[in-house]
């Protein structure tokens, strides 16, 4: 039977951690500040942003939510990112994703400074981390947090296959390059991969970013496999699930995440220690 990773109870720790390090920073005069842009009124993007905005406040961090209407253009949009590039009062940016149709995501992301993106998501910084180098380098969030779990329960990476379902660049492509930095054989597969079914059995460590309710069946799962679950679905009573049958799998996984109180919570978590690194390379 797996051990249960718990993504919530590490996300507290961490927190702890990084009040600790805004309490400090805030007697030196730097109170770190990240500000929230959030266009629209989709309904699962507005809690995203409450929520965030709570656990800023509560470790004493300065969050600031920016709302723009639905039919905002992108135009306006990049005034605004202009604008916060440079505030001197403002550490991190971010743009709550999904945008609206008619906003071009990439020409978004690519407009907030490097030195103030509090998702990683910069060309700039995900060159960076592509290339392997890591100094006061901001990187996406989800896959950070992931990687803080091998860490808290000493999974091993070096020499391990790891298959990394899903390729998008928020999770899958930076979730792979990590594994790839801490010596780790990766493969990526997707919609498109052929036989996927074989390829998932060889994974010693297995990260699931597809956005398919209970997408990995026990069947498919090699034997003591680390299985890592990203998704954040919706079961057919409209109950938030992953894209890992949890029950299934975790009778013959060594560890494994539970959605919720997974990789959810540590998303935030790496965000708003994000958000206090930022403010520190900052000076
Ligand atoms: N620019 C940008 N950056 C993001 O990081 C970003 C984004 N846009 N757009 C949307 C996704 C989604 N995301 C989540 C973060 C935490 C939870 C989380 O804490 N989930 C809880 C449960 C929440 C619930 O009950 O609904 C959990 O898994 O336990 C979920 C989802 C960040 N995103
Ligand atoms: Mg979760």
């Amino acid at each position: 039977m797996a051990m249960i990773i718990n993504g919530r109870e590490l996300a507290n720790e961490i927190d702890g951690q990084t009040k600790i390090e805004v309490e400090k920073l805030s007697h030196e005069g730097l109170i770190p500040h990240l500000v929230v842009i959030l266009v629209g009124e989709d309904e699962a993007s507005q809690i995203y942003v409450r929520n965030k905005h709570k656990r800023a406040e509560s470790l004493g961090i300065k969050s600031t939510i920016i709302r723009m209407p639905v039919n905002s253009s992108e135009e306006e949009l990049l005034i605004k990112i202009s604008d916060l590039n440079k505030d001197k009062d403002v550490h991190a940016i971010l743009v709550q994703l999904p945008l609206p149709e008619q906003i071009n995501e990439q020409r978004i992301i690519e407009a907030i400074s490097p030195n103030k993106d509090a998702d990683g998501f910069s060309p700039i910084n995900v060159g960076k981390l592509s290339s392997g180098e890591t100094y006061h380098l901001p990187i996406a969030c989800t896959p950070m947090g992931i990687m803080e779990m091998f860490k808290k329960y000493s999974i091993d990476l070096d020499g391990k296959n790891a298959v990394v379902v899903g390729r998008s660049n928020i999770v899958g492509k930076p979730m792979a390059n990590l594994l790839l930095n801490e010596n780790a054989t990766v493969t990526i597969a997707h919609s498109h991969t052929k036989n996927i079914t074989n390829i998932i059995k060889q994974a010693d460590i297995l990260v699931v970013a597809t956005g398919i309710a209970h997408f990995i069946k026990k069947d498919q799962v090699k034997i003591g496999a680390t299985v890592i679950d990203v998704g954040m679905d919706r079961d057919e009573n409209g109950k938030l699930t992953g894209d890992v049958d949890f029950e299934g799998v975790k009778s013959i996984a060594s560890f494994i995440t539970p959605v919720p109180k997974g990789v959810g919570p540590m998303t935030i978590s790496m965000l708003m220690k994000q958000t206090v690194n930022l403010a520190k390379w900052s000076i």
